[in-house]
């Protein structure tokens, strides 16, 4: 049984190696996410954070360590989490030759959303998707899929929320509109959420917290003003490029 008031996320230890003899890919990532905060996951390519996320959402066994999840210990208990969980990645693609709102009906059934036909429409007017609702999701550009793929993650109402690059391939006045968004839903429904990302503005912007990886662990985290003002620098870009790079504050103010 969970705890009164559990945190959004408990993750304990938790490493992926992928195959024996070679590096972890997550190699012992230790964090607690609280209710109703927003946090980012800041890597370069191959830091571990898709890998993170698929061992957050239950899609991959973890070779060690834990992951509890509203409460919930995912080893054991991950159904009862995941209906308050959802997601959106870039590498999940939806079901391409069902249109817009057939797609979205059949996560929301598979969610056990109350009053589905009701949800759906809200979605498609919050993400402007009317103009495609009844096309195949296969037929859409990049960023109409990505907008899809949002109402998608919201459709249960999620208390815990996990987007891997939710702004990819959008252009610039859309991904701002998709973090108005993202911002709007987790002050409204005081969800949680965590987000990978490679866009610093984005993550400074969204984010209380930064959890900074490098080769599957942990380097640095902090806000955003905390990492600004440690590594001395002006934008989260160039504290991402100190530490990706190695460099320390002093050599970093230097
Ligand atoms: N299915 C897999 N089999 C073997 N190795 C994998 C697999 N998936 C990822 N890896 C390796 O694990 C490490 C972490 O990859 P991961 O995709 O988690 O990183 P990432 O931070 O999401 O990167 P990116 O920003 O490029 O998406 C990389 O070295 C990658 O090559």
């Amino acid at each position: 049984m969970g705890a009164m008031n559990p945190p959004a996320l408990l993750v304990e230890a938790l490493t992926k190696t992928y195959a024996a003899g070679t590096a972890p890919a997550v190699d012992g990532l230790t964090f607690t996410l609280p209710m109703g905060q927003t946090w980012g996951l800041l890597g370069g390519n191959g830091a571990g954070k898709s890998t993170t996320i698929a061992m957050l959402l239950g899609l991959l066994v973890p070779t060690s360590g834990r992951v509890v999840a509203l409460g919930h210990d995912m080893a054991r208990d991950r159904f009862a989490a995941l209906a308050r969980m959802n997601f959106s990645s870039p590498y999940i693609a939806l079901p391409h030759r069902l249109t817009v709102t057939e797609n979205l009906r059949v996560y929301a059934d598979l969610y056990g959303v109350p009053d589905a036909k009701r949800r759906i429409a809200d979605l498609v007017e919050q993400f402007a998707l009317g103009d495609f609702a009844t096309r195949p999701a296969g037929q859409l550009s990049a960023g109409q899929k990505t907008r899809v793929a949002l109402a998608k993650a919201l459709v249960n109402q999620p208390a815990l929320l996990l987007l891997d690059e939710p702004t990819a391939s959008l252009d610039p006045d859309t991904g701002d509109w998709v973090r108005t968004t993202l911002e709007a839903y987790a002050a409204q429904s005081g969800a949680s959420i965590l987000l990978a990302s490679h866009n610093m503005a984005e993550v400074e912007r969204l984010c209380s917290n930064v959890l900074m990886l490098k080769g599957g662990r942990v380097v640095d985290e902090g806000s955003p003003a905390a990492l600004l003002e440690k590594y001395g620098r002006d934008d989260l870009e160039e504290v991402f490029l100190d530490i990706a790079r190695g460099r320390a504050r002093a050599e970093a103010v230097a």
